[in-house]
């Protein structure tokens, strides 16, 4: 059985720095990962890149034989990644041997992980290969500076774990741009009361109903 994770968030919440301190580490612990660059538009590595989508299909070519805008081609992209399961991906694990760690930096594309399945197939492929998968769902510590953002967060987050039904850890990223950490752990261990009056404060009096559905949501989340 191989083992890997999905690093997924929002575009610049620091997947790739993630990748590269968990290689940094590993190295330092004598312990071998390979990391899988799955992005196409991607071009600067601190990371040794193990398998590179680049290989399969450039966004650049994509973008100019077909006209398309960066979205528009990244999407095509992962589709055609969705379309060579079968013989890129397969061919590219066989590289790999039983018990090997792989670690694949996503796009950022919020749509990959809340409606489109391209990812949720490539993890389906990845178990009948006999992979244990998690994912990793980096999250800019921003979110948690304010209570809309929060929610925002969170939901970001809840859409990927009922897209992709996989063990799921959350990692704050950017700790060290947070002036003030006690707020951060209000947010760690929200209070439903307190987390209610605050964003019924920020919202007009129509969204109370709304407002109390999501704090309830968030709640049972945590
Ligand atoms: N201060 C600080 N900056 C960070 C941290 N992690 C990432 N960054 C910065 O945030 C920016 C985005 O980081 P990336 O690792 O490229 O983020 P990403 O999620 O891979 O970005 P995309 O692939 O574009 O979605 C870079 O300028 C990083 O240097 C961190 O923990 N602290």
């Amino acid at each position: 059985m191989g083992y890997a994770q999905l690093v997924i968030g929002p575009a610049g919440s620091g997947k790739s720095t993630y990748c590269s301190s968990l290689f940094q580490h590993c190295e330092t612990m004598r312990r071998t990962i390979h990391i899988v660059n799955l992005d196409p538009a991607a071009e600067n590595f601190d990371y040794p890149v193990a398998m590179d989508i680049r290989e399969l299909i450039s966004l650049d070519d994509v973008m100019e034989e077909l006209g398309l805008g960066p979205n528009g081609g990244l999407m095509y992209c992962m589709e055609h990644l969705e379309e060579n399961l079968d013989d890129w991906l397969t061919e590219e694990l066989d590289n790999y041997l039983d018990d090997d760690y792989l670690v694949f930096d996503c796009p950022g594309q919020i749509e990959l992980f809340s409606h489109v399945p391209v990812l949720k197939n490539f993890v389906e492929h990845l178990k009948r290969k006999n992979f244990n998968v998690c994912v990793v769902y980096l999250l800019d510590s921003q979110f948690l500076t304010d209570v809309t953002k929060f929610i925002s967060g969170c939901m970001a987050s809840l859409s990927a774990m009922v897209q992709l039904e996989l063990p799921h850890v959350n990692i704050l990223s950017k700790m060290d741009l947070v002036t003030n950490k006690r707020e951060i752990e209000d947010y760690l261990n929200p209070e439903p009361r307190v987390l209610l009056s605050e964003l019924n404060k920020r919202m007009a009096p129509q969204f109370g109903k709304l407002n109390k559905a999501l704090i309830e949501l968030v709640s049972h989340k945590h």
